[in-house]
């Protein structure tokens, strides 16, 4: 099912009590999102003082500036006031921390809550997706797990600019549970079934963000972007389908749609890190400049490793990881092999 299985937030019941893990720029705005669908919610932060600013002033200051929170959230630092009675429950934290997080809240979530994902990395070491982690460490089946991914720069949404995601679970019936919470008037929530594509959508985009990130500090110009885009579709859609994704899935929102965003826009911390790749900094001087997370970063190692199981060529992603190792000049960056030689290849 594509993403023509639009719901409306009207149908139903929304859900009452909904907690959110992680007060980054993310799992705060998506709080919002759905506080302004008609839920309350209730935001883990880790830092009391953060808990304590969203509750006192209503804002989140340090990663969402400027932006006057709703009040149907709460906030806590405490994990057992904001998982008690939830009915469903988001995560938000960095990709990397998400096994450790979940292993401190297993114990507190209720029975047979969706657990929904917003997260857009994989697990280093393992190669997992953010899913794929949750079933894991929850032992709960894939029907409870839901991800949502698309073109959705926080910032943006926060100020409430119309914006489109798509809400994939193995089971419609949490997707279209989770839409509906995910739904207000400036933010429309789409279902599939495809988790696999929905997920790796919203982790490859990074990638390509990180090598036109690159090539915008280099100076390079539209051509070079345009081709890198185009071509990184390609090899998006050729790692996704090789582990079973639906290609249409990579020309919707959590694909295409989400590396048009992602790669445009100078909000996204991806295509920031690579622009300082490409005026000269080097990974650790990179790393010490991001005060958020940069999910691409941490992905290109088990992306690539993944590609080579299956044997999927990831030209743009390989030319990433060798800048990040500083074996690459940024300069020489492009949207083919420099080393691939005479032979043409179909598009
Ligand atoms: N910001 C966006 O526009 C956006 C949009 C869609 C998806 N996402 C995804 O959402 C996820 C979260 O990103 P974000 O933008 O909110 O990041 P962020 O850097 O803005 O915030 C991350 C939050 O996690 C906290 N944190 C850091 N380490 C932690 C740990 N070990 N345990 C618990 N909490 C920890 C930080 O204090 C912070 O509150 C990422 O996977 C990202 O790709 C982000
Ligand atoms: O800021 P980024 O690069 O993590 O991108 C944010 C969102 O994923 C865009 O959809």
């Amino acid at each position: 099912m594509g993403e023509n299985g639009r719901v409306s937030s009207d149908e139903g019941a929304v859900p009452r009590r909904v907690a959110v893990l992680g007060a980054g720029s993310w799992g705060t705005t998506f709080a919002k999102i759905l506080a302004d669908g008609g839920s309350r919610v209730t935001i883990w932060a880790r830092r009391p003082e953060l808990a304590r600013e969203i509750m006192q002033s209503r804002r989140n200051s340090d990663y969402l500036p400027g932006i006057n929170l709703p009040r149907g959230i709460s906030a806590s630092s405490r994990l057992p006031e904001v998982l008690d009675g939830a009915d469903q429950l988001y995560l938000s934290v960095p990709s990397q921390s998400l096994r450790e997080n979940l292993r401190i809240v297993r114990e507190l979530i209720p029975a047979d809550v969706p657990i929904v994902s917003l997260m857009k990395g994989v697990e280093k070491g393992t190669g997992l997706r953010m899913s794929e982690v949750i079933a894991q460490e929850l032992d709960v089946p894939p029907s409870r797990i839901a991800v949502v991914s698309g073109p959705n720069l926080a910032l943006e949404i926060a100020k409430e600019q119309p914006t489109a995601a798509v809400v994939a679970s193995a089971s419609l019936d949490t997707a279209t549970t989770v839409a509906r919470a995910a739904s207000n008037p400036y933010f429309r929530s789409f279902v599939n079934t495809d988790v696999i594509g929905t997920e790796f959508g919203g982790v490859l985009k990074n990638l390509i963000a990180v090598a036109i990130g690159i090539v915008d500090g280099v100076g390079y110009g539209e051509n070079t972007k345009a081709s890198i885009i185009t071509r990184g579709l390609v090899e998006m859609t050729d790692f996704a389908v090789a582990f079973g994704a639906l290609p249409e899935t990579m020309s919707g929102l959590a694909g295409l749609g989400d590396l048009i965003a992602t790669c445009e826009s100078p909000l996204s911390r991806n295509n920031t890190a690579g622009r300082l790749l490409g005026q000269g900094y080097d990974y650790h001087e990179v790393i010490a400049q991001m005060n958020q997370t940069a999910e691409g970063l941490s992905s290109v190692a088990p992306i690539l490793e993944l590609a080579a199981s299956r044997g999927v060529e990831m030209p743009i992603v390989s030319q990433v990881a060798e800048v990040l190792a500083g074996t690459l000049e940024p300069r020489d960056i492009a949207p083919h092999l420099t080393t691939d030689t005479d032979v043409p290849q179909g598009e």
